[in-house]
């Protein structure tokens, strides 16, 4: 019988420079080992976990543009059609200096789950470009985002694949690659989602990934009958998933003390209250400013080149990049009686720092299942496009809800320990497998 870590030297031999991509199936195949080898022979005899970790699809692509210079640049671009089993490939684009096969193929494995746990009919995918918009005029963004779309345009559609944003790409992005898309196919499909309201756009499909994130923290204090209600809360990042996920805590009445940037946090004692939450989004998302003027503007503290973890807090939010968060600040936040922690971002914890507050039983939310409200949002954007509708906030509010209360129940069922704790990591990474891997046994070998 092959064990854990004979599979993982294997998916570690076959691409040996992908350690983002070996995290996170490690992390899945530490979940769903035993549960396999005791209730999942059929899946063992499919080979499907040896089939999950492959991609179905890798498509590379070189991306010219030219500069406001007029010099022309070269960027490398990708999209990972990881998964179809349970639906077209779905799953954002990450514009940044940083990206790289193995970090596009660990988000598009880790988005094979979360789709899943979605329970909308969405496969997984990714792709992106190590193209950093930070200090590009707008521009200079169109002209990467058709030259990129002049080429991503090949291996997309509506019911093929369907991107959306992530870091780096917002609803300015969106539309630059929304125009050229039509522009080359003479269609209007709903192809991308976080496209603007006024053309196919879901209402609360900008606030879903915090949002979902807090509904999804709500419901695991519940477990122990806390609320987050007066709770002191720290969050990193100050983009699209942090500024939500820090709006639905203020109006959940918690106080949240912390934001950050990659050039460090600022930490306001008193509290990000709604107007000073304002401030920050008219600073990032118009004047792409950094977080340190929020310091110099309500004079509280900056702390240049840091992290925030330190702050003593009930629950901490990571709302960046992945790794963000080690198990020296896992410590920081246990030491200091953390109660919850829950993943707005996409593998933000290591995995030592994962087994830490796993070893202490604090309430962890991992992303599959904490942050999935961003793209089950985006599948009731597609299924409004489908119908060519418009549903209400209230009514798109309402359904991101329920999905987060389904799989934190999902997590539940499948995720309970003997002393009846819930282990989240197991139950997201078990349940989610669940519907790929019975999609894929009736679909065959491929
Ligand atoms: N957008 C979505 O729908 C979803 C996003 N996510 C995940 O949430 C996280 C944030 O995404 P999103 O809010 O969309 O992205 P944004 O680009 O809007 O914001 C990213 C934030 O993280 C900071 N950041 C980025 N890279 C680093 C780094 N290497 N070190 C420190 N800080 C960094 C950015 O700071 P700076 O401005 O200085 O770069 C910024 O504050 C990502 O992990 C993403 O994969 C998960 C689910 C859905
Ligand atoms: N970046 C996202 C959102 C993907 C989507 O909305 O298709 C994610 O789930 O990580």
């Amino acid at each position: 019988m092959t064990s854990a870590e004979a599979f993982m030297d294997r998916v570690r031999s076959r691409d040996p420079n992908e350690p983002e991509f070996h995290q996170a199936v490690a992390e899945v195949v530490e979940s769903l080992w035993p549960w396999l080898h005791r209730e999942g022979q059929r899946y063992l005899d499919a080979q499907i976990l040896e089939r999950l970790v492959e991609p179905e699809r890798v498509v590379s692509f070189r991306i010219a543009w030219v500069d406001d210079a007029g010099k022309i640049q070269v960027n490398r671009g990708y999209r990972i059609q990881m998964n179809g089993a349970i639906g077209p490939y779905k799953g954002g684009l990450r514009f940044h200096p940083t990206v790289t096969l193995s970090v596009l193929k660990f988000l598009a494995f880790e988005q094979v789950f979360k789709n899943s746990l979605t329970t909308l009919a969405m496969g997984g995918g990714k792709g992106g470009a190590d193209f950093d918009p930070k200090r590009k005029s707008d521009a200079e963004v169109m002209r990467f985002c058709q030259s990129f779309m002049t080429e991503l345009q090949r291996h997309i559609g509506p019911d093929t694949d369907v991107p959306a944003g992530d870091i780096g790409v917002g609803g300015r992005e969106i539309g630059y690659m929304f125009g050229q898309y039509r522009r080359l196919r003479h269609r209007f499909d709903g192809v991308l989602t976080g496209k603007g309201p006024e053309w196919g756009g879901s209402l609360i499909r900008p606030e879903a990934t915090g949002y979902g994130a807090i509904y999804f923290a709500q419901e695991m204090l519940a477990t122990q009958g806390q609320r987050i209600q007066d709770k002191t809360v720290i969050i990193s990042g100050s983009g699209n998933v942090a500024q939500f996920a820090a709006e639905k805590c203020i109006a959940l009445g918690a106080k949240v003390v912390t934001m950050s940037d990659s050039s460090g946090f600022i930490h306001d004692p008193a509290g990000i209250d709604s107007e000073k939450l304002a401030w920050i989004m008219e600073l990032k998302n118009v004047r792409r400013e950094r977080l340190k003027e929020y310091a110099e503007h309500f004079g509280v503290e900056y702390y240049p080149g840091q992290r925030p973890w330190a702050i003593p807090c009930h629950v901490a939010v990571p709302c960046a990049t992945q790794n963000e968060l080690d198990s020296d600040d896992a410590k920081q936040l246990l030491d200091n009686h953390c109660m919850c922690v829950v993943e707005g971002a996409n593998m933000p914890l290591t995995t030592k720092a994962v087994a830490q507050l796993q070893s202490h039983k604090i309430l962890f939310g991992p992303g599959k299942a904490a942050n999935a409200g961003g793209v089950a949002t985006s599948g009731l954007e597609m299924a409004q496009n489908s119908q060519r509708m418009y549903w209400s906030r209230e009514r798109v509010d309402g359904e991101l809800h329920t999905i987060m209360r389904k799989i934190h129940a999902a997590c539940c069922e499948h995720g309970q320990r003997p002393d009846g704790s819930i282990d989240y990591v197991a139950g997201a990474n078990i349940a989610g497998f669940i519907k790929v891997a019975n999609a894929m046994l009736a679909q065959g070998c491929l």
